[in-house]
């Protein structure tokens, strides 16, 4: 069994518990009553300078384990803000990255950009308690679930005036997340069946996005220098986890990773 199959069966039990305390019903209530969603495609879109940083609120990790101890989610989500970030992502699985919906409530809480739950979307239930959540993006993994259930998914998601960020790591993955309608199409240089990092991924499958879509470089930004590759290799934004929340001062390097692409970038 692949590591993605692992997280996946524990995402699904939790699921299950949370649904039987959360009835579907009373989530669609709360999704109802949310503000209305930010427009993250336009917050990743605009390309008139630099490169869009998607600045992820991430504690721990299946591959390193522990990142650093975050105090204060809503905190750090503020640094990045202040730093200049076009999105924040927060991952919200339990097991393996020690996140939550706590974690997502108090980010919401304290910042006013577009907010991204980063979580193995396995089912509608997760994109209405995303929305209910005061969340804009979801992320959905197409290698994790076949086509006619990532259509459903992204299908309900633009219901709800909601974006996703629609994974991909192979040829063939984009090609389908094309085909699906994904708008904002990322490249994960980490393989989520083996946790390995492999940067060329990211050059290799952007060259086979089409004009109209972001194209988001995602994972193994270790500096600066990896922010330029990724911007000369044709990303739009790059999402960056741990290179953030290891750093002493999140605001300062999220501002430095911005300004990175403004020169190379069109
Ligand atoms: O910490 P990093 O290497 O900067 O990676 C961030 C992000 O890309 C990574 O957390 C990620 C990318 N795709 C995912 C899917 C599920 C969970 C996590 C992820």
């Amino acid at each position: 069994m692949s590591v993605l199959d692992d997280i996946i069966d524990g995402v699904r039990e939790d699921l299950t518990a949370r649904r039987s305390r959360v009835a579907l019903e009373e989530v669609r209530a709360l999704a109802e009553q949310a503000p209305a969603p930010r427009d993250a495609f336009a917050a990743l879109n605009a390309s008139n300078s630099g490169v869009r940083i998607i600045a992820e609120v991430k504690r721990k990790s299946p591959s390193k384990g522990s990142l650093s101890e975050i105090q204060d989610p809503a905190e750090l989500a503020a640094a990045y803000e202040r730093g200049g970030a076009a999105v924040v992502s927060v991952l919200t699985e339990e097991r393996r990255f020690g996140g939550s919906l706590a974690d997502l409530d108090a980010v919401r809480a304290s910042v006013n950009l577009p907010i991204l739950r980063k979580d193995f979307t396995v089912d509608e239930y997760q994109i209405w308690e995303a929305r209910a959540h005061g969340a804009d993006l979801i992320l959905l993994i197409v290698a994790a679930l076949p086509d006619e259930e990532l259509r459903a998914l992204l299908a309900l998601t633009h219901e709800l005036g909601m974006n996703a960020l629609v994974e991909t790591h192979t040829p063939e993955e984009v090609e389908r997340a094309v085909a699906l309608g994904g708008r904002i199409i990322g490249v994960n240089v980490r393989n989520l069946k083996t946790l390995d990092i492999d940067r060329s991924v990211f050059g290799t499958l952007a060259g086979l996005i089409p004009a109209g879509a972001v194209v988001v470089a995602e994972s193994g930004v270790r500096d600066i220098a990896d922010v330029e590759q990724f911007v000369a290799e044709g990303a739009h934004a790059v999402l960056v986890g741990e290179a953030l929340v290891r750093h002493e001062n999140p605001e300062a390097t999220v501002r430095t990773f911005t300004r990175a692409g403004s020169a190379l970038h069109n």
